[in-house]
């Protein structure tokens, strides 16, 4: 085993920041649609939860935002013109497409990508697998931009791979590591990648929602894996329940997270939960390793305590005691099934001793906690050190970083504010001053 850490790249909020409603089986998102945003507190909630875990002591890094509006996306549904015009005209035709343009989605970079360290693959090499995110037109242009800063920022071929997303096409739809954990003795080591899926398109017999959609496929799952050229033993996929897609949980880190050989879920969380946990238990048997399962009752925190709660979008991360911190967004110490649960998980002398929260409140409205704001990388020492350096958090960009949010951000954005060209003006100019701060002159497509 090679020694590895953890970065946790945290998607730093872009400056258009905003409540759209786009994402139809995300309840907050469509409870909050069309509300004022306020894009300047969510980039400094986002940072300040990035230089607490940093200050921690934790590997932390950020993935930067997009940039937006997509004019590309709006000229190529028929908005011609000036910048000024196509804005224009998409607000009076079809706000909707507009919004989608704008979407503030790059954010949850738990969503960004799927990523297998160089442990588990078959050349050796970190392989990440932009997600085609296809279920939703406001995130189904991402991965055009995810892998470019991939590349930017894992540019060293010996060592990394960044593919191209998988077809965008319903058979193909990837959410990316939101329905990704990976399981191991220490970061290091060989690991079990736990693929889950929602559906399954060549199977129309399988389980499938009833009333959201299933945003991802087996199909979807069992390509990345040969990509990043898992071995079988350690390639483990499994169902998502569809009856809680149903009731909220559009990703399954909504309803489980992982972390080493901890697995923390909820009872509910799975089609088949003693079929999963005997799978995933053979898997690591066969990495030398030992699930550690974590399981919530639904009597203890019911579905929706954790949908709006999303206690189990939080990070898990190991400590140097060998215990593990909880990172939680505030609302679950607002939410008195949760919070008394959490007062019994650490008290329990189980694997969990410590809760961080944060208020996350800003992304939280558009169904995005702690872990969705997360890209987990493994890295060896060597890795880190050949990946670009200027996106690694330290005390010197947090305060970089909060001078350039107040010089560019507004303090509020609403739905009409998105048809006004300054807004647009202002995000070009905040992301070009951006790319030199990180240095990474050519990030943008502009
Ligand atoms: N669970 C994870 N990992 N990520 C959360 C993603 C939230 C995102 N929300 C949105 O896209 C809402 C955008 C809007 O409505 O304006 C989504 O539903 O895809």
């Amino acid at each position: 085993m090679r020694p590895a850490r953890e970065y946790n790249f945290d998607g730093l909020v872009g400056p258009s920041h905003n409540y759209a409603g786009l994402s139809f089986g995300n309840v907050a998102s469509f409870n909050n649609v069309k509300s004022a945003s306020n894009p300047r507190l969510a980039a400094l909630q986002g940072l300040a939860k990035m230089r607490a875990l940093a200050q921690r002591g934790f590997a932390q890094a950020l993935l930067p935002p997009q940039d937006r509006p997509n004019f590309r996306l709006l000229r190529s549904l028929g908005f011609t013109g000036s910048d000024a015009d196509v804005l224009a005209k998409a607000y009076k035709e079809s706000p909707v497409i507009l919004a989608c343009a704008y979407s503030a989605s790059p954010m949850w970079t738990a969503n960004a990508a799927t990523v297998s360290p160089s442990a588990d693959t078959g050349d050796g090499r970190v392989h990440f697998t932009p997600a085609n995110l296809n279920n939703k037109l406001h995130r189904a242009f991402e991965h055009t931009q995810s892998a470019r800063s991939l590349r930017a920022i894992f540019h060293d071929e010996r060592r990394f791979a960044v593919h191209d997303a998988l077809p965008g096409t319903p058979a193909f739809g990837d959410e990316g590591a939101a329905n990704h954990t990976r399981l191991c003795a220490a970061h290091g080591d060989r690991g079990v990648e736990m693929f889950v899926y929602g559906r399954v398109e060549f199977d129309p017999s399988a389980p499938a929602p009833k009333r959201f959609p299933a945003r991802h496929t087996l199909e979807a799952s069992q390509a990345v894996a040969r990509l990043h050229g898992l071995d079988a033993g350690r390639a483990v996929f499994i169902q998502q329940n569809p009856d809680v897609i149903d009731q909220g949980v559009f990703h399954n880190d909504v309803i489980a997270v992982g972390n080493a050989n901890v697995l923390f879920y909820h009872e509910q969380a799975f089609a088949d939960e003693s079929a999963t946990l005997a799978s995933l238990r053979a898997a690591m048997a066969g990495a030398g390793a030992e699930l550690q399962a974590v399981r919530v009752d639904t009597g203890a925190v019911a579905v929706a305590d954790a949908v709006h709660s999303y206690l189990f979008n939080s990070q898990l991360l190991s400590k140097p005691t060998g215990k593990m911190a909880l990172v939680i967004p505030q609302e679950c110490r607002e939410n008195a099934a949760v919070d008394s649960y959490l007062a019994g998980l650490v008290a329990s002398g189980g694997p969990v001793d410590e809760l961080i929260h944060f208020d996350l409140r800003q992304s939280m409205r558009n169904g995005g906690g702690p872990a969705c704001l997360r890209l987990r990388v493994a890295l060896t020492d060597e890795e880190a050190g050949a990946m670009h350096q200027g996106v690694v958090m330290t005390e010197a960009l947090y305060h970089t970083l909060v001078a350039w949010v107040q010089k560019y951000y507004r303090d509020r954005l609403e739905p009409a504010d998105l048809a006004d060209p300054r807004l647009a003006l202002e995000v070009r100019a905040a992301l070009e001053e951006l790319t030199r701060i990180l240095g990474l002159p050519g990030l943008y497509e502009l």
